[in-house]
């Protein structure tokens, strides 16, 4: 445990405990996911870049840990946030399931999974909503996978079943800026939206309707709010998937936020075998309550792992943190 005083992210790494937790079902290519945890003054901070992130891009994840640790969070606007269930790339019936367990209003569904046809697709999106009802709002999740055609003709089929919005169906902005022409179904930009100054890229090619941002990604919840506010279009925050930890900076966004037009994608402890806390950040009712998460050192020791090569990241991610740009800026 950290014990420095000053909200510096220097020394934190030292400090850290690191964890590797299951998932329920195979997301994003992994089946475990790993991280670390830092306490600091103002609570404790979650650091957990994908494995292919380098130092310069983790660089912002370890921003987002220390301001958790460090500093705190602004005041919020709300004392909870709605929330879509998440779905992967499963089968009908374990779809319907995972969507009338979620309990939410809203249902984000994983549709081009690499290996998978479209009749798939289709029929996960018609479980979907068969549990949620006609009333609840289905939102589809391509991960960049389609080419415009592909997009367009699968937009349209699976709009069948009522689409509230297609997040990322292509790669890149001028596809995303061809296939929001072509459909009524607005688009939703994710990966296209890494770094600070992509959603003003992404608002200029005229790619979306809505941008999705993660907290983690952009660099804490500050400056991920500067993103917001320059960017202004309506946000949707996500999660990279974290524990309840690191949950509760994307929660501490959408708090802060001060339009919330859509659900979150923050409803993902579900999606976890196991969490650092004794009392998860769960939705009741298809929201998440706006509080931090403190870590339960039994809850912990039982997913922990050698910190030593995440300690090494961190500490790589600390000495590229110099080198960001100002988020919001430019
Ligand atoms: O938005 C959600 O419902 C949950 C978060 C989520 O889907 C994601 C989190 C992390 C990595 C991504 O592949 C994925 C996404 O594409 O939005
Ligand atoms: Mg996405």
């Amino acid at each position: 445990m950290t014990t420095a005083a000053t909200p510096s992210p220097a020394g934190a790494p030292a400090g850290g405990r690191s964890f590797a937790i299951g998932l329920r079902n195979r997301f994003r290519g992994i089946t475990v996911r790993e991280g670390m945890l830092v306490r600091g003054p103002a609570g404790w901070g979650e650091f957990s870049p994908f494995a292919e992130y380098g130092p310069r891009e983790s660089s912002r994840w370890w921003a987002c840990c220390v301001e958790a640790a460090f500093e705190g969070w602004p005041a919020p606007l709300r004392d909870r946030v709605p929330v879509n269930v998440t779905v992967p790339a499963v089968g009908p019936e374990r779809a319907h399931a995972i969507t009338a367990a979620g309990g939410c209003a809203t249902a984000k569904v994983k549709v081009a999974e690499r290996g998978q046809d479209p009749a798939e697709d289709l029929a996960r999106v018609e479980a979907v909503r068969d549990a949620l009802g006609p009333s609840g709002k289905i939102r589809v999740d391509a991960n960049g996978a389609w080419d415009v055609d592909t997009a367009v003709r699968m937009v349209r089929a699976l709009d069948r079943f009522g689409l509230e919005y297609v997040e990322q169906p292509c790669a890149t902005l001028d596809e995303l800026a061809e296939v929001r022409r072509r459909t009524d179904v607005p688009v939703a930009a994710d990966e296209s939206v890494r770094r600070a100054e992509d959603p003003l890229r992404v608002r200029a090619a005229g790619a979306a309707d809505i941008v999705v941002l993660k907290v983690q990604p952009l660099g804490g919840v500050r400056a991920a709010l500067r993103v917001a506010e320059a960017c202004g279009l309506p946000v949707v925050v996500s999660s990279a998937v974290e524990t309840s930890v690191g949950l509760a900076a994307g929660v501490a966004l959408a708090a802060a936020l001060p339009e919330l037009p859509h659900a979150c994608g923050l409803a993902t402890m579900q999606m976890l075998t196991a969490d650092v806390t004794a009392d998860p950040l769960l939705p009741q009712d298809g929201y998440l309550p706006v509080r931090a998460a403190e870590v339960d050192e039994e809850s912990l020791r039982a997913v922990e792992t050698d910190p030593s090569a995440w300690r090494a990241r961190a500490e790589a991610a600390r000495a590229a943190v110099t080198a960001l740009p100002t988020p919001g800026a430019g």
